[in-house]
C-alpha cells in the first residue's frame, strides 16, 4: 500500500471523534481526558487570533513538542496556506497531521502546499466540493468544512456542509457524459469527480470545523453528515472547559439521541460569547480557493 493510501486509512481512524484545539500541556491533558481523538497544538485559539490581529504563523515547535510528549493521542499542528517550509519543519519534528489552515495568515495567494511531497498526512479546509477535490488532488488525506473559526457561530459550518452535500448529490445524479464539464466548471480533477459520481461521497474523511461551541452544534454537524468535528475556541473560551469538552465528545457519539443530548447540554457553565458573521472584519473561510 502506498504512503497516501496509508495516510487516508489513518485519517479514517479518527471517524466519529472530536479534534480539540489546545494551546498548552494542561489543555492537551484536559482534551485527552475528555475523550478527544486528537489535539491541534497552536499558540492561540482562533477567537484570540481574531482578537489579536497581525500575522498568524506556525506555532513554536518547542510548544508543539511539549504537547506531543504530554499526550498519547495524535497531535496536529497548523501551517499557513502555501507555506511548505513550515510543513517541512512540522514533519521534521514528527507531527502526526498537518493542517494547512486558513485560520493562519496565508503565505501564498496562488498555490497551496504540494502535499504529495510529504509523508505526513494533511488536512485542509473547504467550502464546497470543488475546493475539497482540489485539496485532495494536491494530496490532502482528510478534509474539513471551513465554517468561520473563532466566531462561536455555527452558521458558516452549516452553510459549507450543506453546500458540500448538495454538490455531491448533483455530481452523483449527473449523467456520465456531464462529468468532464462538471470537472471543468468546478476546477476539480476529473478522476475525483468520477469517484464522487460513482460513490456519492468524498474519497477521504470529512470533519466539520469553525464555530462549533455546544454539544447541540456538534450533533447538528454530525446529523448533517460530517464524520467528526474540530472544536477550538468553543471549549477553552467557555466557563468550564473540562465539562464542555466531555459533553461535546459524547454529543458527537450520541448525535441522534435528543434525550441524551438534552442531558449533555445541561449545566455546562457559560458558553463562549459569539460573533455575528456580517460584523466580521476578516472572513477566514475566504482564504484559499
Ligand atoms: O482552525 C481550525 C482548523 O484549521 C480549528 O480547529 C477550528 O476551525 C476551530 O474553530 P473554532 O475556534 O471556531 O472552533
Amino acid at each position: 500500500m502506498g504512503n497516501y493510501e496509508l495516510n487516508k486509512n489513518l485519517a479514517q481512524m479518527l471517524k466519529g471523534g472530536v479534534i480539540m484545539d489546545v494551546t498548552n500541556v494542561e489543555q492537551a491533558k484536559i482534551a485527552e481526558a475528555a475523550g478527544a481523538c486528537a489535539v491541534m497544538a497552536l499558540e492561540r485559539v482562533p477567537s484570540d487570533i481574531r482578537k489579536d490581529g497581525g500575522v498568524a504563523r506556525m506555532s513554536d515547535p518547542q510548544m508543539i513538542k511539549a504537547i506531543k510528549n504530554a499526550v498519547s493521542i495524535p497531535v496536529m499542528a497548523k501551517v499557513r496556506i502555501g507555506h511548505f517550509v513550515e510543513a517541512q519543519i512540522l514533519e521534521a519534528i514528527g507531527i502526526d497531521y498537518i493542517d494547512e489552515s486558513e485560520v493562519l495568515t496565508p503565505a501564498d495567494d496562488l498555490y497551496h502546499v504540494d502535499k504529495t511531497a510529504f509523508k505526513v498526512p494533511f488536512v485542509c479546509g473547504c467550502r464546497n466540493l470543488g475546493e475539497a477535490l482540489r485539496r485532495i488532488g494536491e494530496g490532502a488525506s482528510m478534509i474539513r468544512t471551513k465554517g468561520e473559526a473563532g466566531t462561536g457561530n455555527v452558521v458558516e459550518a452549516v452553510r459549507h456542509m450543506r453546500q458540500l452535500n448538495n454538490d455531491i448529490h448533483q455530481v452523483q445524479a449527473a449523467p456520465v457524459e456531464a462529468l468532464m464539464t462538471i470537472a471543468k466548471e468546478m476546477g476539480a480533477p476529473y478522476d475525483l469527480v468520477k469517484f464522487v459520481h460513482e460513490n456519492g461521497k468524498l474519497p477521504v474523511v470529512n470533519f466539520a470545523a469553525g464555530g462549533i461551541a455546544t454539544p447541540a452544534d456538534a450533533a447538528l454537524m454530525m446529523q448533517l453528515g460530517c464524520e467528526g468535528v474540530f472544536v477550538g475556541s468553543g471549549i477553552f473560551k467557555s466557563g468550564d472547559p473540562a465539562k464542555r469538552a466531555k459533553a461535546i465528545v459524547l454529543a458527537t457519539t450520541y448525535y441522534n439521541d435528543p434525550v441524551k443530548l438534552a442531558q449533555l447540554s445541561e449545566n455546562l457553565g457559560e458558553a463562549m460569547s459569539g460573533l455575528e458573521i456580517s460584523k466580521l472584519e476578516n472572513k477566514y473561510a475566504e482564504r484559499g480557493w
